[in-house]
């Protein structure tokens, strides 16, 4: 049973090495991918570059491992070195073609920088001479120009169509800009310019956390949607102020108004608002101090000026025409008896709006109106009675 195990696995291996799956190739290589990536490869190994190495897209590819018999084959069916290439990708067109047809020559491709410079000599036995092959753009050929035989492509061409970038930091004595130093010609450089290395740029500026305020707003998570400040305040909250510096914004205006300082007196027990209402109002109220059949007079200003409460007179004032004796409110008005005789014995209509305009005296001095003002010429008698 050991044996036939044994020949089992043998012959198995032995399968697999004539006639490798494709999943044993892409096994294989994967594994044997470290060992590409490296150096570049020269022409003068027994395998080709462009067939082993090439495969940097972990496709599946068709070419063997050296050692094998496939790749033998190969090496010895290929009558001409391998083409450089551009790229991973064109590899396996390129190795399509070639194992379908391995007599027609490669198509001419631009080197890729990290390819090596193949061996002239071995191309030189070729029966078809060999596409141009440029030369690589970082390595420099050993070979002198007398030995090249074959037409090779010169580097100066490839230099004026790609570009190459040395990414050593610059050794040039330049030190303000630390550009990338191109180590291709002075003509490749001017069709484009290297990438710039991004300079170390300045910190960008943060912006302050929004103040989470005292007391229970003490969360500073954001809230999606929301805005920094999560949902807005309810109306008519309070906001903390944001700290100096933070915001443009006007702080939020605060609804304190500037105290005034009443000027209303304390009233006397009996002599309130509702008190004198009630005494003043009704139809028979009449609190004129005059005799009761004393029609309305006409008063001039000289005797509305007799009567400003000095030598035991009552008070009379004027307000917008009509004369009224406020000797009996005297003690009811709030704002106190000093305030109210600053108008006696005068017009107070001017007086009288800059403090209350909006109190109605009309309704209140009713019972009071003595008169009318009416101009000197006007006035017959002392204090004519009205019609
Ligand atoms: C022209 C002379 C007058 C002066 C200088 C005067 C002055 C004042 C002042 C300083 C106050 C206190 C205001 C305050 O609390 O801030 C006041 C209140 C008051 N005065 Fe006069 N007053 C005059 C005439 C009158 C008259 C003729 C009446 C009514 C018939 C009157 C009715 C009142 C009333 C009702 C208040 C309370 C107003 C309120 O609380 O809003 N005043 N007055």
């Amino acid at each position: 049973m050991a044996v036939i195990g044994l020949s089992l696995i043998l012959a198995s291996v032995v399968y697999l090495i004539v006639r490798p799956p494709p999943w044993f190739a892409t096994y294989f290589l994967s594994w044997r991918q470290p060992q590409i990536e490296g150096p570049a490869p020269n022409i003068s190994d027994k395998i080709s570059p462009w067939r082993e190495g090439g495969r940097a897209d972990g496709r599946r590819s068709t070419s063997l491992a050296p050692g094998t018999k496939s790749s033998k084959e190969d090496r010895d069916k290929v009558a001409m070195p391998p083409p450089p290439v551009t790229a991973a990708s064109d590899i396996v067109v390129l190795e399509e073609k070639q194992h379908g047809k391995k007599g027609m020559p490669p198509p001419p491709v631009i080197a890729a920088p990290s390819i090596s410079t193949p061996k002239k000599k071995k191309s030189a036995t070729l029966p078809m001479p060999p596409p141009p092959i440029p030369q690589p753009l970082q390595v420099s050929s050993p070979e002198p120009p007398g030995e090249q035989t074959t037409p090779k492509a010169g580097a100066t061409n490839i230099s004026t169509l790609v570009p190459s970038f040395n990414l050593e930091e610059p050794t040039s004595t330049s030190t303000s800009s630390p550009k990338p130093a191109t180590s291709a010609s002075p003509a490749a450089s001017t069709l484009m310019p290297p990438p710039s290395r991004p300079l170390p740029r300045a910190k960008p500026p943060t912006l302050s956390r929004f103040p989470s305020g005292s007391g229970t707003s003490s969360s500073s998570s954001l809230t999606p949607g929301l805005g920094p400040a999560g949902p807005a305040p309810p109306r008519g909250s309070y906001v903390p102020a944001r700290g100096p510096g933070t915001s443009t914004l006007a702080p939020p205006p605060t609804h304190t108004s500037i105290p005034t300082k009443s000027r209303q007196v304390t009233l006397q027990p009996g002599r309130s608002p509702l008190d004198w209402a009630r005494i003043s109002s009704g139809p028979t109220a009449d609190l004129r101090n005059l005799p009761p059949s004393t029609p309305y007079l006409k008063i001039t200003r000289s005797q509305l000026k007799q009567m400003s409460g000095r030598k035991g007179t009552d008070v009379w004032m004027a307000l917008n025409g009509k004369v009224y004796n406020i000797e009996p409110y005297k003690e009811y008005h709030p704002g106190g008896i000093g305030e109210l005789l600053r108008g006696s014995g005068k017009d107070g209509t001017k007086l009288f709006g800059e403090v209350h305009p909006w109190v109605n005296y009309e309704t209140m001095l009713q019972a009071c109106l003595v008169g009318v003002l009416v101009e000197e010429n006007d006035v017959k008698g002392s204090m004519d009675e009205m019609d």
